[in-house]
């Protein structure tokens, strides 16, 4: 029922701190804010993607994801209260601060908000990115993808393969941690989770550059600023990007890269790994887990 990873919100007292590090890090560009202040990012000819609310505490506010159009978001909803989850239709005030047509939102078992639309905002030819690059990898692939924290892979593949259909790419078992990774188009992936027990938490947006150069060319800076690196340089086993992690300022990573391999459902059939990468990727002495992470109350506590 899923199309794409079509924007993201967080909510960050360091809200402001992205009208700089938005364009001048990432080459993404400022759109105007949100009224409540967000700082709002393009990365394409869709009106933006990336809005970061001031508020008092960092957390990821909602997931958005694309359906196929009106009848597909009736479905969906439809299918969601059959199974019980509650979901809410999007006023107009809402659609219009998301730029969509249509909007439907609920919360997940493990509290995360996800946000159904179609109809979004578009402006063609109107992408200028905040510093020089040849632009984003999005269309149909959508804007990149996210990786969640969850206390139990079980539980949480029940729900967004069956009842969101996220189709599963592969899994990797590292370093004594499980994650899996799911599609909902031909990106490899648009959704990654980590089994921590225990934790739910939000790990990394990645965002795909066109090419290579703008990969160095964002290292560069991150490096000649002092900008705390999560991840050095390095090529995931699995879909091949060559990526950076850096430290937002608002708690979680962004994975920049490009190159990711694009899946075909007809001809995939889930392989495993039990390595990250194939080079690189050193986490710089500090921990590897979450930059926004909150205890989760199972039964294993
Ligand atoms: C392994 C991998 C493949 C494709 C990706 O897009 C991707 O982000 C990852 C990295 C996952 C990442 C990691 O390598 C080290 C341990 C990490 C930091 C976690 O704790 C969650 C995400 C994990
Ligand atoms: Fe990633």
């Amino acid at each position: 029922m899923i199309q794409a990873l079509s924007y993201i919100g967080f909510i960050s007292p360091a809200a402001k701190e992205w009208e700089t590090f938005g364009p001048e890090i990432l080459g993404a560009e400022l759109a105007g804010p949100g009224p409540d202040g967000s700082v709002r990012l393009r990365v394409d000819e869709a009106a933006h993607r990336i809005s970061i609310h001031p508020g008092d505490h960092d957390d990821l506010a909602y997931l958005g994801w694309a359906v196929d159009g009106p009848r597909a978001l009736a479905e969906a909803k439809a299918r969601l209260s059959d199974l019980g989850v509650t979901v809410q239709q999007g006023d107009s005030e809402l659609t219009t601060e998301r730029a969509v047509v249509e909007l439907a939102w609920f919360v997940d078992l493990f509290g995360f908000r996800h946000e159904l639309s179609w109809g979004q905002r578009t402006v063609p030819a109107s992408f200028r990115p905040g510093r020089p690059m040849s632009g984003f990898v999005t269309g149909a692939q959508g804007l990149g993808h996210a990786v969640l924290v969850v206390p139990s892979l079980a539980d949480a593949e029940a729900f967004y393969c069956e009842v969101m259909g996220f189709r599963l790419s592969d899994q990797i078992n590292a370093q004594g941690m499980t994650i899996r990774f799911y599609h909902c188009n031909t990106r490899h992936h648009s959704l990654a989770l980590a089994e921590v027990p225990g934790v739910v938490g939000y790990h990394h947006l990645m965002l795909e550059t066109a090419s290579l150069d703008d990969v160095g060319t964002a290292y560069d800076e991150v490096l000649k600023r002092e900008i705390p690196l999560a991840m050095t340089l390095g090529r995931h086993v699995n879909d091949l990007m060559t990526s950076f992690y850096v430290r937002t300022p608002s708690g979680f990573e962004i994975e920049y890269g490009h190159g990711g391999l694009q899946v075909d459902d007809t001809a995939t059939t889930p392989r495993a790994y039990d390595s990250f990468s194939i080079w690189g990727h050193h986490p710089p002495a500090e921990p590897l887990l979450p930059g926004i992470a909150r205890p989760f109350p199972g039964d294993d506590q």
